[in-house]
């Protein structure tokens, strides 16, 4: 917001969280003079409702929102604090990081990525057109939701998942060093949220934890079949075998079905990108000589994901383009020195 112009008056209960902010370039920490546009409120969902009363009361701002995980316990306990709630309005932006704090912010984070409003009947069309103007500032894309109806979605595309990947990460914990030293791309992928901060996960799944355990119920019936699909795989018995491929077969089937429904970037239809794999030192720069060249043979880079090599000084950079561009690609960075991998 403060490079777009806006002026950004920085509080936390911690001052010196907001003066960090501050020295990172995302406002001042000084308060402002008299009463702000807008009044944005990023507390742990467990005190969002307390946090905005006291604002409210103290009339600061001519809107309120905040961006708690969770939209329907926060709004019930302002309603029971008998609080006007027509200069509010609860949002959730689909974006985040696995590490809190001022240090762990992007000013991108939450760019091409949705933003959910949960406006209600009363909500205030100022506020709501403030709410909006806030979202095209972060260059994000605004959905309107009810906001059970958003706690439900969460727990399917957020909140099962983030248990799902602490309990992969878990087996981990006292699992032989020689296992661990072979982890690869796949299981950085599934347990990278896995290192939350789990006093900030408790307070969003205490908030909606209904429609999680639904979710995971169902995730443990697909659970109790795959292991007797398994165990049927190890039998002497050849009709038994069959049947057991046959499970496994239908889980993973079931899963590419599900993940082709992920939506690609900026929130788009997914594409099928091509990866043009490119063999590195672990050096400084060099991911930066690789953007420029891929830049000179004219191609956009849509992601980018990196491996490291276990042990050794090198890594292996995938980047994903256009499947028409990836020939342009390779043989622009082969033209430049660059090992690609097949
Ligand atoms: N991290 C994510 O991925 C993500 C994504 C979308 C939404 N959210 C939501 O955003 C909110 C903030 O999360 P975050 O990741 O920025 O956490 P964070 O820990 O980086 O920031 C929370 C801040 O709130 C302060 N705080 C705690 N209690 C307070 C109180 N009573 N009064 C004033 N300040 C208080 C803390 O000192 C801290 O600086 C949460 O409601 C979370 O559900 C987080
Ligand atoms: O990708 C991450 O690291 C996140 O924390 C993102 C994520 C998510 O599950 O999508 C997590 C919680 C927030 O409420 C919103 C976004």
């Amino acid at each position: 917001l403060a490079s777009r112009g806006v002026a950004v008056h920085l509080a936390d209960h911690d001052p010196g969280q907001a003066r960090t902010a501050a020295a990172l370039g995302a406002g001042t920490d000084e308060a402002p003079e008299g009463r702000v546009d807008l009044c944005v409120v990023a507390v742990p969902p467990a005190h969002v409702a307390a946090t905005l009363a006291d604002v409210m009361r103290r009339d600061v701002a001519r809107g309120y929102l905040d961006v708690a995980s969770v939209k329907g316990g926060p709004r019930r306990e302002l309603e029971a604090l008998g609080i006007d709630l027509t200069p509010y309005i609860g949002t959730h932006p689909m974006s985040g990081r696995e590490r809190s704090g001022p240090l762990a912010a992007t000013a991108d984070l939450f760019e091409g990525r949705p933003w959910v409003l949960t406006p209600t009947r009363d909500t205030d069309t100022e506020v709501l057109n403030l709410a909006l103007e806030l979202v095209a500032l972060c260059r994000a894309v605004p959905v309107v939701m009810d906001a059970d109806a958003h706690d439900r979605a969460v727990a399917l595309v957020s909140h099962m998942p983030h248990l799902v990947s602490s309990m992969v990460a878990a087996r981990l914990e006292n699992a032989e060093e020689t296992a661990v030293r072979l982890c690869g791309q796949g299981i950085r992928d599934v347990t990278r949220i896995a290192a939350s901060d789990p006093r900030m996960w408790i307070d969003i799944l205490s908030a909606n934890p209904g429609p999680v355990a639904d979710l995971l119920s169902a995730v443990a019936t697909d659970l109790d079949e795959t292991v007797t699909a398994l165990r049927a795989l190890q039998s002497a018995d050849d009709a038994k075998r069959r049947e057991g491929a046959a499970g496994v077969e239908g889980v993973l089937r079931r899963g590419n079905a599900g993940q082709i429904r992920v939506p690609g970037k900026h929130g788009a239809a997914p594409t099928a990108y091509e990866v043009v794999a490119v063999l590195i030192d672990d050096q400084p720069g060099q991911l930066a000589r690789i953007f420029a060249d891929a830049e000179r043979a004219g191609v956009n880079i849509e992601d980018v994901r990196i491996e490291h090599a276990t042990g050794q000084q090198a890594g292996l950079v995938q980047l994903l383009v256009e499947p028409k561009a990836a020939p342009t690609l390779t043989a622009g960075l082969r033209e430049r020195g660059w090992s690609i991998r097949q």
